[in-house]
C-alpha cells in the first residue's frame, strides 16, 4: 500500500488489468489515497449522515455507542465497498469520459484484482460488524443496498434504461432505514418516509449533473435521460421532481414526525431548490445545471441536519 507511482499520460492509454504493475508512473498521491478515492468518500459521507439521522430519529433519547459505532462503521464499509465495485465494473467507460478518466482504475494506479480484494475485505468486515454487533436485519438490508447499487444499477440498469437512476436510486435512498433498523430491528413507516425523501431527491440531483455531462454519456452509449430524451425534457423532469420533493418533504411535519423547525427548514430549502429548477428550465445560463447539482447536495445535507435538530431541540 505504500508504493508510490507516477501519473503520466502513458498510463491512460493502457488497457490490460495489470496496468499498475507494468507501468512506472509517479504520483504525488500516496496509494492509500487512491483506494480511499474509489470508495466515493464524499458521496458515502452524505449517505452515512442520512443513516445517522435515521438512527437518531428512531428513539427519543441518546443512541447507545455500542450500537451506533458498529452500525455507522458497517454501513460506511458496505457503501464504500459498493462504490469500489462500481469503479471496477465501470472502468472501461470511466476511461473514456472526461469527468472520470483520471480515476485510479482507468489510470492503472490500482489494478482490477487489487480493487476486488479491497472491496471484498470492506464487504466482509462491514457485513460482519452489522450481523454480529447490530442485527441480521440491518446486515441483510445493507447488503441489499450494495447489491442494488453495484450489481443491479451499475451492471444492468445504468446501461439499459434512462430510468436507471430512478430505480437504482433506491439503493442510495436506503441508509436512513438502515440507521433506523440498527436500533429498533423493525421497518417503521417513518423510516420509509425518510427513504422516500432521498428517493425523490435523487433524480433532480443526478439529472442536473447529467445535463452538464450529456456529451460524456453519449460518447460511451450510456442511456442517461438527457441523451435519450434531450436536455429540455430532462429539465422538465427535474422541475416536476422538485415539486414532488417539495410535497414529500412536508409529510414528516404532516404526520407529526417532525415539528415547525423542520417545516420551516424544509420549505426554505425546497423553495430554493425549486428556484434553481425553474431557472434551469426557463432561464438557464451556462452554469445553471451545475449550480443546481451543487445545491442539491447542500439541500439534502441541510434537510437531514434540520431533521436532527428538530428531533432533539423540539422533542
Ligand atoms: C442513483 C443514484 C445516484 C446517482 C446516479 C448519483 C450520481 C452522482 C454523480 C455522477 C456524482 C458526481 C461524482 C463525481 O464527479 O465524482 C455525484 C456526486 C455526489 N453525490 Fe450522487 N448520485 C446518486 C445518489 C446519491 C445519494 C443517495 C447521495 C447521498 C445521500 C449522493 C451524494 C452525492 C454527493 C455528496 C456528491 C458530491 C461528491 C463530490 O463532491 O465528490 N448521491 N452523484
Ligand atoms: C450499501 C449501500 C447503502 C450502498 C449505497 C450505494 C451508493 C454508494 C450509492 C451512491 C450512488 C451514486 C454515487 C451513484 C453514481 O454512480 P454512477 O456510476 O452513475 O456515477 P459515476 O459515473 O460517478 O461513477
Amino acid at each position: 500500500m505504500s508504493k508510490t507511482i507516477t501519473d503520466t499520460g502513458a498510463a491512460k492509454s493502457l488497457s490490460t488489468d495489470n496496468r499498475a504493475e507494468s507501468v512506472s508512473v509517479s504520483s504525488s498521491v500516496p496509494l492509500w489515497r487512491e483506494y480511499y478515492e474509489i470508495t466515493k468518500p464524499r458521496v458515502v459521507a452524505l449517505l452515512v449522515l442520512t443513516a445517522l439521522v435515521g438512527m437518531c430519529l428512531a428513539l427519543p433519547g441518546a443512541i447507545p455507542a455500542s450500537i451506533m459505532v458498529p452500525s455507522i462503521a458497517g454501513i460506511w464499509l458496505l457503501s464504500s465497498a459498493s462504490a469500489a465495485i462500481n469503479h471496477i465494473v465501470d472502468q472501461q467507460i470511466d476511461a473514456k469520459m472526461a469527468r472520470t478518466s483520471k480515476r485510479p482504475l482507468p489510470n492503472g494506479r490500482i489494478t482490477t484484482n487489487n480493487a476486488i480484494v479491497f472491496a471484498a475485505i470492506l464487504s466482509v468486515i462491514g457485513f460482519t460488524l452489522l450481523y454480529v454487533w447490530v442485527n441480521p436485519l440491518t446486515a441483510w438490508l445493507t447488503l441489499s443496498g450494495l447489491v442494488g447499487y453495484s450489481v443491479i444499477y451499475t451492471m444492468y440498469l445504468k446501461r439499459a434504461t434512462p430510468q436507471n437512476i430512478t430505480i437504482g436510486g433506491l439503493a442510495g435512498a436506503i441508509p436512513p432505514l438502515l440507521g433506523w433498523t440498527s436500533v429498533t430491528n423493525e421497518i417503521h413507516p417513518h423510516a420509509l418516509l425518510l427513504v422516500l425523501l432521498v428517493f425523490t431527491w435523487t433524480p433532480p440531483h443526478f439529472w442536473a449533473l447529467a445535463i452538464h455531462r450529456r456529451d460524456d454519456y453519449a460518447k460511451v452509449n450510456i442511456p442517461m435521460l438527457p441523451v435519450t430524451h434531450g436536455i429540455n425534457f430532462t429539465k422538465t423532469q427535474i422541475l416536476l421532481y422538485t415539486v414532488l420533493l417539495f410535497i414529500v418533504s412536508l409529510i414528516p411535519y404532516l404526520v407529526g414526525m417532525s415539528s415547525w423547525l423542520y417545516l420551516l427548514g424544509a420549505v426554505v430549502l425546497n423553495v430554493i431548490f425549486l428556484g434553481y429548477a425553474w431557472k434551469l428550465k426557463f432561464n438557464a445560463e451556462q452554469d445553471t445545471a451545475m449550480q443546481t447539482f451543487r445545491f442539491s447536495i447542500v439541500h439534502l445535507m441541510l434537510l437531514f441536519v434540520i431533521l436532527l435538530a428538530d428531533h432533539y431541540l423540539l422533542p
